[in-house]
């Protein structure tokens, strides 16, 4: 990859004009005409750079976040130009006769704008290397067809429908996620270059078109999900057993009516969601199950739990989604009326509840767009205007009785009229290569006919060489049609698990079952019904498994035994007969079963001691011992999982910290709309896994590097935050203050990479004044920069040496925000 453009080191004849208020091009700019050949002007509120051309041996040009709203023509005077950044402005055309001039041009960096077209003439552009235009509103690429030197192509969140297959001959990289793709379809484009080329490879010999939705069942425990899940698969009415709740997901496959269904049954239960995240897709059908007969118009906590909490998830992970709300149990309400009152009533909060936060955030955006300075805000008011665009489609409700036939009927027929609605699912439709389901079919055929286990757990090459009979197919095609069907959900296969990548889940509800193992509202009473057999056999004492019971009840810590032994457990429910799979997958004797390497991999839980106070002695370290990398396969006794989540209180970390202090460097990081449930407790697992020395409680987290101490807080005020708080360095700060930032940074890294799990969300930074009384904040510019390029010396939020609040307290500048010192 090339040098990004503001990385250009400053030297003779480079320009930095950058961060200047600037709204038109200044006199210095031109000195020096001829021997000008890098020119920055970045982070200005210019509208036009008129005059551009005199700079005629330009080779570097830098005009990103601007207010341009054309592509300057001038531009294609500059025939020495070899990289241009115009990303972050409004352009929505961009001309032709332009990119022909342009000879030289190697990179082009044109996100984030509004462009809608490009000009065929842009394969004229012979040396273009690098060419990024994510984040705009093409709706196709045949324009980019026949550029000779193309290597890297960055085309996500677009409205692209159909990529040629003729663009990705010479590819090295390519990214196109969020695009409404039919060919190829998003998740073979999700598998890289080498999965659409071998989907193209096929589509030659069979092409047909599927529809293919998947349809995530989600509300209160209780509310009828799994009755409806399974009353629409069978067309008539089935009754759920209380004993038969929900735990984890179920997942249910329909095929009816031209379309195939993959139903994803969420648990209702809080325990379950924070692993939701291992199976919530981007873009689906959300069915929102609402217990009218439970609800109260009249009690606002009614609203809040049963619609509010779901809509505001479902905002979060997947903001452009279709919802539909159905209202179960009419059947126990007094009469119609009642039910009609109910449905107004959500309707009318729920229509007032989606109104005002979008004003907010309308609000949001104006204030940025009014400041001073508004092009410091670019980055910031790009999301709040993505935010704002996002449209969650909410559906008339339908109350129904579950236990009614025609209801269920009644149901049934309206999920296939929504599905088949071009304006809700423009995309059901997909283009496959024939052979996609065929392998489909064949292993479901291959279950059936027990030539795969009933627990569908089986290695790809045993899977592989079951089609190969069948069909002629070499490992990387499958492989790419294996990646396919994880991607819709079909089956599970973690082939970037390195412990996992072998071994394929043909049935992902198995699969899922096993994290029940663990994962579950009656954790306790499974501990509790463990028999005395089965103690025995792993060397385990009957008063054992009380400590396990207090241990996981106080300190939210499992010992591994444990949890080899309910796995166990699980396994033999499903009458796995294979005992090498069942060591393999729960542990036997000293060595740890996959199902915990997942549990881990996915952020559920952290390895860490039972004996120890809450992880401070977790594998890889020992205080005062040389470090020593432990192997993770090796069982030990006194191994342990800290599920974050269950944590009830913050006593450890308080003890090690202390109280925090007015001179600690302090950053807050805002969450908008709100702090999603689950991301504090992945966001401590994931700095946990970097800083072994660390101390975890219910909201507070503690950790220490060398002789850095910082803390993490999750602070649900009425703007909810999580605070990084570092005690402020000893000795002299010109040399220790770029490690604390740097540890902040680092922080912040790991809370932008976990924040893209949640599209809908937005950040706003802010260092609170430090004086002793004072409210007031500075708030952040554009900080994205600053996380994603560690060890980049020259970034500085600020040129001033001070910064004053509005209360008119002044501080040096690097205590308050990341600077040069
Ligand atoms: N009378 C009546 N009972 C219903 C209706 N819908 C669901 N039920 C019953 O309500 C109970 C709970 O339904 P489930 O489908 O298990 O609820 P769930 O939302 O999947 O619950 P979790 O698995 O805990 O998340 C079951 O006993 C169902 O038979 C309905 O419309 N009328």
């Amino acid at each position: 990859m090339m040098a990004p453009l503001n990385g250009c080191p400053q030297k003779k004849g480079d320009k930095d004009f950058s961060m200047k208020r600037l709204k038109e091009l200044p006199k210095d700019l031109f000195n020096d005409v001829e021997g000008t050949v890098e020119v920055k002007l970045q982070s200005n509120r210019l509208k036009n750079v008129n005059g551009i051309s005199q700079l005629v041996n330009l080779t570097c040009l830098n005009l990103s976040k601007n207010e341009l709203f054309e592509f300057p023509e001038e531009i294609k005077e500059l025939s020495h130009l070899e990289k241009l950044n115009i990303s972050q402005n409004n352009i929505k055309i961009i001309p032709s006769r332009v990119f022909p001039s342009l000879p030289k041009l190697q990179l082009l960096k044109m996100n984030t704008n509004r462009i809608e077209q490009l000009p065929l003439d842009l394969n004229q552009c012979g040396s273009l290397s690098n060419l990024i235009l994510s984040n705009n509103c093409l709706k196709d690429a045949q324009a980019l067809v026949g550029l000779p030197s193309l290597k890297e192509l960055y085309v996500e969140n677009n409205r692209i429908t159909d990529l040629p297959q003729q663009l990705f001959e010479n590819l090295v990289k390519f990214k196109g996620s969020g695009n409404p793709l039919r060919k190829p379809p998003e998740e073979v484009c999700a598998g890289g270059l080498r999965d659409i080329r071998s989907y193209f490879a096929m589509l030659k010999d069979n092409a047909e078109t599927v529809k293919t939705v998947k349809a995530m069942f989600l509300g209160s425990s209780m509310a009828g999900k799994s009755t409806l899940c399974r009353s629409f698969e069978r067309g008539c009415p089935v009754e759920v057993d209380e004993a038969d709740r929900t735990v984890g997901i179920d997942i249910i496959k329909v095929e009816s009516n031209g379309v195939r269904f993959y139903f994803w049954d969420f648990a209702g239960h809080e325990e379950y969601y924070f692993t939701h995240h291992v199976f919530i897709t981007p873009k689906a059908f959300v069915i929102l199950a609402i217990d009218l007969f439970r609800y109260s118009t009249d009690d606002p906590q009614s609203f809040t739990e049963q619609v509010q909490f779901w809509i505001s998830n479902i905002q979060l992970r997947v903001p452009e989604s279709v919802l539909l709300i159905v209202g179960t149990h009419i059947d126990q309400c007094p009469d119609e009326a009642d039910v009609n009152k109910k449905k107004r009533d959500i309707e009318q909060k729920l229509e007032h509840l989606l109104t005002e936060k979008m004003e907010n955030l309308k609000m949001l955006k104006r204030k940025l767009e009014d400041s001073k300075d508004p092009s410091l805000f670019l980055e910031q008011v790009t999301k709040l205007k993505d935010l704002i665009a996002y449209n969650l489609k909410v559906l008339e409700l339908m109350p129904i009785d579950c236990t009614r036939s025609d209801d269920v009927k009644k149901f049934q027929a309206h999920v296939y009229d929504v599905v088949k609605r071009k304006d809700l699912f423009p995309h059901i439709e997909r283009t496959l290569p024939g052979i996609y389901q065929e392998v489909d079919n064949s292993i479901q055929v291959q279950i059936e006919s027990d030539d795969i286990p009933k627990h569908g757990i089986v290695t790809f090459d045993d899977l592989l060489s079951l089609q190969s009979s069948q069909m002629k197919l070499d490992s990387e095609s499958f492989g790419s049609i294996l990646r396919y069907l994880h991607g819709i959900g079909a089956i599970v296969w973690y082939e970037k698990i390195k412990l996992l990548e072998k071994m394929v889940f043909v049935r992902p509800a198995v699969l899922i079952s096993l994290f029940k193992a663990i994962v579950r509202h009656d954790l306790v009473k499974q501990i509790e019904d463990i028999p005395e057999l089965q103690l025995r056999r792993e060397d385990v004492l009957q008063k054992q498994r009380r400590t396990w019971v207090l241990d996981f009840e106080q300190k939210a810590t499992l010992s591994n035994v444990a949890m080899n032994i309910l796995v166990r457990r699980q396994l033999e429910r499903f009458d796995f007969a294979d005992e090498d799979l069942i060591k393999e997958l729960a542990g036997n004797g000293r060595r740890t079963g996959k199902l915990l390497h997942l549990l881990q991999h996915f952020e559920v839980c952290l390895p860490t001691k039972i004996t120890s106070p809450l992880n401070a002695d977790a594998p890889e370290f020992q205080p005062k011992r040389k470090w020593r990398s432990s192997n993770p396969d090796v069982l030990d006794p006194d191994a342990a999982c800290l599920f974050p989540s269950f944590l009830r209180s913050n006593d450890v970390v308080i003890k090690n910290w202390g109280s925090d202090k007015r001179s600690d460097l302090t950053v807050q990081v805002y969450f908008l709309p709100e702090l999603p449930h689950g991301f504090f407790h992945r966001l401590i697992i994931k700095t946990c896994t970097f800083y072994p020395t660390h101390w975890v409680g219910k909201d507070l987290c503690f950790f220490m590097s060398g002789t850095k101490m910082m803390l993490l807080k999750e602070k649900h005020e009425v703007d909810p935050f999580i605070e990084i708080r570092l005690r402020e360095p000893h000795g002299d700060i010109s040399t220790e203050i770029k490690k604390f930032w740097e540890m902040i940074r680092n922080v912040m890294h790991r809370i932008t990479v976990l924040t893209q799990e949640w599209p809908g969300l937005g950040l706003q930074v802010h260092s609170p004044c430090k004086e002793t009384g004072c409210s007031d904040y500075f708030q952040w510019r554009d900080w994205k920069d600053w996380v994603d390029r560690p060890g980049l010396d020259s970034y500085a939020i600020t040129q001033e040496e001070t910064v004053t609040c509005r209360n008119g307290h002044t501080r040096r500048t690097e205590l308050i925000y990341p600077a040069n010192v």
